[in-house]
Parts: C-alpha cells; sequence; structure tokens
C-alpha cells in the first residue's frame, strides 16, 4: 500500500457533503474507509469503492480508523456521536464538519476526545474545495497534521486559532456556493425573459459563472479590478451595476444574509 495513500477513515453521514468530501479523497487516494449511512441511496456511487455499513454497531470490529468525520446533521449530533466513544480510546482524531456545533459541546458529547471542527464547502468533490478548520486543546500536532491532510485532499484549507470565527466562514464559504449558485439560476432566468432560447440561457448563465471564477483563480487582481475591467464608461454593465449597487441591493442585502447565517450557525450549537 502506497504511503501517500490517506489513512483509514471513519466516515459518518454520508450525504451531500459527507459524499461530497469521500469523494474527494477516493480521487486523492484513500486507504480504507468505512461509511456509516443508514440513507442507502446517497452511497450507491461509492458502493464498490468503501464499504457501508447502515449504523455504528455494524462498524467490523478490525477495522481502526485514524479519523472519525461526522458528517451527519446538528440537529442529529446528540443521538449520533456518543456512539462513537470507543474510538476516542483507540487515539482517533474526530474531526466534525457540522454547522454551528462547537468544540467544547462536542469534546461532552464524545466524554473527552481530540476534535477539530471545520466547515468545508462542496466543490471538495473536484478538488476545489475550501475548508476551515479550528484544533480543539486535546488535538496533538500529529492529529492536526492528519486533518489538514483529509481537507488538504479536497482543497485550500486555512487554520484559526478563534473558534468564533467558524460561525462567519458557515455563512460565507460554506454555504457560498449556494449564492454563486442561485446568481447562476436568475442569470438563466432573466435571459429567457428578455427572449433567448431556454438552452442557450442556460449554457450561457452556467458558461460566464464558470468562465468568470476560473478568471478569478488565475488572476492576482482584486475582485473589484476584474468587475471594473467589465464595466466600460456609459455603457451597458455600467447601468445594471447601478441596480445591484445601490445602497439597498447587494451591499446592504449580502451582508444582511451572511449576518442571518452567522446568527443561525451560533444557534445551532445549543
Ligand atoms: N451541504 C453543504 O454544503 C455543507 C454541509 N455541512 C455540514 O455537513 C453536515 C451534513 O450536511 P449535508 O450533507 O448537507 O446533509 P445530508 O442530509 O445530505 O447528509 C447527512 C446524512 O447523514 C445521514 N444520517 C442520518 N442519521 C445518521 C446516523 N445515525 N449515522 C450516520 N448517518 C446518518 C443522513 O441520512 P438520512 O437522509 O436518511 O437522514 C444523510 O444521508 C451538516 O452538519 C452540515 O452542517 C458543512 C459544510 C457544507
Ligand atoms: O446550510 C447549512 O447549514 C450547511 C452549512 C454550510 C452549508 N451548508
Amino acid at each position: 500500500m502506497s504511503s501517500d495513500l490517506l489513512p483509514p477513515v471513519l466516515l459518518v453521514g454520508c450525504g451531500k457533503m459527507g459524499g461530497a468530501l469521500l469523494h474527494g479523497w477516493l480521487e486523492r487516494g484513500l486507504s480504507h474507509a468505512v461509511v456509516v449511512e443508514p440513507h442507502k441511496l446517497s452511497t450507491e456511487a461509492f458502493a464498490h469503492r468503501v464499504e457501508v455499513v447502515p449504523d455504528a454497531g455494524a462498524i467490523p470490529h478490525a477495522f481502526v480508523p485514524e479519523a472519525v468525520v461526522f458528517a451527519t446533521k446538528p440537529q442529529q449530533a446528540e443521538a449520533v456521536l456518543p456512539s462513537y466513544k470507543p474510538f476516542a480510546r483507540g487515539g482517533a482524531l474526530f474531526l466534525s464538519i457540522m454547522a454551528g456545533k462547537t468544540i467544547s459541546g462536542l469534546d461532552a458529547m464524545l466524554d473527552g476526545a481530540a476534535v477539530v471542527r471545520a466547515m468545508p464547502n462542496t466543490p471538495a468533490a473536484i478538488g476545489q474545495g475550501f475548508t476551515v478548520a479550528c484544533a480543539g486543546r486535546r488535538v496533538t500536532a500529529g492529529q492536526r497534521a492528519l486533518a489538514d491532510r483529509l481537507l488538504a485532499a479536497t482543497g485550500e484549507v486555512a487554520w484559526v486559532e478563534a473558534e468564533s470565527l467558524i460561525d462567519p466562514v458557515t455563512a460565507v464559504s460554506g454555504g457560498g456556493p449556494a449564492y454563486v449558485f442561485l446568481l447562476t439560476e436568475l442569470l438563466e432566468r432573466a435571459a429567457a425573459e428578455q427572449g433567448v432560447p431556454p438552452d442557450l440561457a442556460r449554457r450561457m448563465a452556467r458558461a460566464t459563472v464558470i468562465g468568470s471564477g476560473a478568471l478569478l483563480g488565475r488572476s492576482a487582481e482584486d475582485a473589484a479590478v476584474l468587475r471594473q475591467n467589465v464595466t466600460s464608461p456609459k455603457g451597458t454593465t455600467e447601468r445594471a451595476l447601478a441596480v445591484l449597487m445601490a445602497e439597498r441591493a447587494w451591499p446592504a442585502l449580502v451582508p444582511e444574509a451572511i449576518d442571518a447565517a452567522t446568527k443561525r450557525s451560533r444557534e445551532l450549537a445549543g
């Protein structure tokens, strides 16, 4: 077995985000994974590549994961986590991606464990995710390096010391893909409303978002400069931006939306 492979992982919950991480790990090369997931359909894509079990009681006794990754809904944490306490005794790292759930809360549910709280996003599935992580006080340097390796296998990783930052991170990068997809939907709909045939409207909206993201990714310029490069004086974009950048439009709505999501992340802690 190549030492470059990611170490054995126990993934608890293989829905949209757990599935995206697993996809990223498999693309990168994963030695062995057991996935606990009662919802059989969501694991079909991985059925031949990992071992899927319906609950914690069905995990093979011989399986010793280096990391246990919690990707169930935050509302399920208290019911789900206690079954995984035995892995703490084996020295496993617990990596939670559950929105809002604090390190101290998870630590209490696991009776004292090495917990990393992380917030990834769904582009992880294609190695283009962005994750911000925060390590609990029981996490060793080796466990932190392991968490970094797992998360870096799905894209870029940043670490923060202040756990409170994970709430706004959840609002911005965790949920961020949804806002970009909404913009794509709205562009497509507006094009169709202007009479553009539906197929062309769809292609055009998608290609515009994809191309803009790729340009941003390759450019050293600020986003504001790339925006200005599109905006010819007295031209068409200027008219659209006058609507979008009006005081009560995006400059007010985006911070309001991020604030609402940040507050929800804090609420989910309880
Ligand atoms: N979606 C995203 O973009 C992001 C999500 N997150 C976080 O990831 C977590 C999962 O979110 P998401 O993937 O969207 O949600 P999903 O509902 O798609 O995934 C959760 C999965 O866990 C399964 N599940 C339920 N009970 C158990 C159990 N006892 N043991 C194991 N698995 C179980 C669910 O099955 P069933 O449907 O049958 O209940 C479901 O398939 C959340 O905590 C969320 O905050 C973080 C970053 C981004
Ligand atoms: O909507 C949610 O709660 C999760 C966390 C960030 C993205 N999805």
